[in-house]
């Protein structure tokens, strides 16, 4: 390192939200490759020692302990001449006083440290308080700070949200700062990217100023992290960009140019993803992140011949691998034989193990059980849903005797009026198509059928038969049954769920992008008389704007009619 001339690693890694110890060794078998490249700091995302979002574990105070142990382990490591860690954390010392508060004060920051300890602390400034985040329940907000001094050189640094606005880099800029460097923990959704860019790109403008952007990657419970980290110089141009989906490590190494600006020019260029890839791969990194941290030897599905089965199985296949998948198909009288034989095309092709378990007996032994208090009474939804049950019930057998996770499929569309039996197919610890709608299940079945995602464990090539694609979705609960006798056709469905769950509009709102008004409030009352199945049903990734759950919070007991 000269004053000119600093070479920055960018630690795009997968944190284990509370696991403080093994996020301390993936930080330090980080700096040893930046320090085998030649960096001279390495960089880390926000809160990356305890895992972003750690929720209410920061509460603790002996989780609060344990950070503070592995910081002060990794500022001591610094002392050996390597590179020095910027990095993010939880930390209760009032970053101007360097003092513990009394009050229990707790603040999001940015570290720095160096020569074997903990030589700066800066603090967020804006906490984010809205959609899945929760900031202000947790954290002090710090003063608009100012660079610190890093070999040599003045960075900016800026924890995510503090990007999102002008205040915090304009602060930075007017003190000297001659590097933006934003850490972040900032959850994938389909518009996000291109977000980051525009004002990442804002900054720079008014600041004129290089920018270093870096995210976090990794499924968390219902969030995950893209990565897709890069680096704009202060023309705008953009001189990194990390793959999106995977961990990596990239130096870059920062000089002055002719005019003094400083910019890099040896960092990785990855195009993102984009469109039913990129939410492929969200889907495929959520489950497999959830599955393995989670410590579940693989996940079990009810595959029916219908797409969201299939689809929630290829996902499957390509996040765990088609050994640690195991798919149950599970007919009953009212199942088509054409139904069975699309299931079992499906198993084959995606290579996964296919058990055939009839649930007819189990029908039967219901019917007998319940007939002292059911009389005479006709068969109805009730029937319907013990089909659905016992479906569940089989699979949680599966999951007991040998450990996969169940995985359920209802997709957004059905989950958003009430589409799915409770207990029965919304049985299971993780949902994949939880946040994607009936549409988006065709877009990215297509998309499968033609392409495996870069870095699956699926098969390659087609994975369901045409007619999985092309057959009319149907619950199969009763003789010549289809979702349409019940629901509208799923484009205009879809299409009004934009208006009233994606936008937040009212009836009369979306009725006038051309839909029936009548059909548009019968909609609203399904979707708002649904809330109560949505809160007792299985998390799955978010990666639409407004996923159900923390992005969109409305009460179960609601006598609002609007
Ligand atoms: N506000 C509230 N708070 C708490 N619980 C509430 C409640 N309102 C009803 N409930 C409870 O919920 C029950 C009704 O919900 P639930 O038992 O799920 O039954 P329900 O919604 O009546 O029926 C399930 C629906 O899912 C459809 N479907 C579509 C696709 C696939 C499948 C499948 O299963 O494979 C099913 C099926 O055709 C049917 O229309 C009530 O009997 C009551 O016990
Ligand atoms: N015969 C079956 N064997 C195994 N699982 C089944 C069977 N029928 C239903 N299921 C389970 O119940 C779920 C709910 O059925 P649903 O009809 O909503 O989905 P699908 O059949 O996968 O797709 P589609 O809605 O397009 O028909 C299925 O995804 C599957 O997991
Ligand atoms: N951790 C954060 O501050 C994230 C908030 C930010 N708006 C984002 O999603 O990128």
């Amino acid at each position: 390192m000269s004053e000119d001339r600093l070479a920055i690693a960018l630690a795009q890694l997968d944190p284990v939200v509370g696991d403080v110890d093994g996020n301390l060794q993936r930080l330090r078998d980080a700096r040893a490759q930046a320090t085998e490249e030649g960096a001279d700091v390495l960089i880390a995302t926000e809160l990356v020692i305890a895992g972003y979002p750690p929720e209410d574990l920061v509460r603790r105070a002996s989780f609060l302990d344990r950070v503070e142990d592995a910081v002060r382990a990794l500022a001591a490591d610094t002392g050996d001449g390597g590179p020095a860690v910027v990095l993010g954390a939880p930390w209760r010392e009032d970053p101007e006083t360097r003092k513990r508060a009394d009050d229990g004060r707790l603040y999001n920051v940015a570290l720095v440290l160096d020569g074997g300890e903990v030589k700066a602390v800066r603090a967020k400034w804006d906490l984010p308080n809205y959609g899945v985040f929760d900031e202000k329940r947790l954290f002090t907000p710090g003063a608009l700070p100012g660079p610190v001094q890093v070999r040599g050189v003045r960075l900016g640094l800026m924890v995510c949200e503090d990007m999102w606005t002008p205040d915090v880099a304009e602060s930075l800029q007017e003190n000297g700062a001659q590097i933006l460097v934003a850490i972040n923990g900032s959850p994938f959704d389909t518009g996000k990217p291109d977000i980051r860019l525009q004002l990442a790109l804002a900054r720079v403008s008014e600041c004129e100023l290089p920018l270093i952007y870096l995210n976090q990657v990794g499924g968390q419970d219902e969030l995950v992290f893209d990565g897709a980290s890069f680096a704009l110089d202060s023309g705008r141009n953009l001189v990194a960009q990390l793959p999106a989906f995977r961990e990596m490590l990239a130096v870059t190494t920062w000089q002055p140019d002719g005019e003094g600006d400083w910019t890099a020019t040896d960092g990785p260029r990855v195009a993102p993803p984009e469109g039913p890839e990129a939410v492929y791969r969200a889907l495929v990194l959520g489950l497999r992140d959830y599955v393995r941290k989670n410590g579940f030897p693989g996940a079990v599905v009810g595959l029916s011949g219908g797409i969201d089965s299939a689809l929630t199985a290829a996902v499957a296949a390509d996040a765990l691998g088609p050994d640690q998948l195991r798919c149950v198909l599970m007919p009953s009288p009212y199942t088509r034989a054409s139904s069975s034989e699309d299931a079992e095309e499906v198993a084959r092709l995606l290579g996964a193990r296919l058990d055939t378990l009839g649930i007819e007996p189990a029908m039967t032994a219901v019917q007998d059980m319940m007939a002292p208090v059911f009389d005479d009474l006709p068969a109805d939804t009730t029937e319907e849903n013990i089909q659905s049950r016992l479906r569940g019930l089989t699979l949680m057998a599966i999951s007991n005797k040998f450990g996969p996770m169940v995985l359920a499929t209802g997709n957004k569309s059905e989950l958003a009026v009430g589409y799915a039996t409770l207990y029965g197919d919304m049985c299971g610890g993780y949902n994949v198509l939880k946040d994607v709608y009936k549409t988006q299940v065709y877009e990215l079945a297509r998309w499968r059928n033609q392409q495996a995602p870069e870095d699956g464990l699926g098969p390659a090539g087609r994975v369901m038969p045409e007619r999985v694609l092309e057959k009319a979705p149907s619950a199969e609960l009763k003789p010549d049954q289809t979702d349409q006798d019940s629901l509208p056709p799923y484009g205009e469905l879809d299409a009004i769920l934009e208006g009233l769950v994606e936008d937040d509009q009212g009836v009369e709102t979306v009725a006038a992008r051309g839909h029936d008004a009548g059909l548009v409030r019968e909609v609203q009352r399904r979707l708002e008389g649904a809330e109560y199945k949505r809160r007792q049903g299985a998390p799955g990734a978010k990666v639409s704007r407004r996923q159900f759950g923390r992005d969109r919070r409305y009460p179960m007991t609601n006598g609002f009619r609007g």
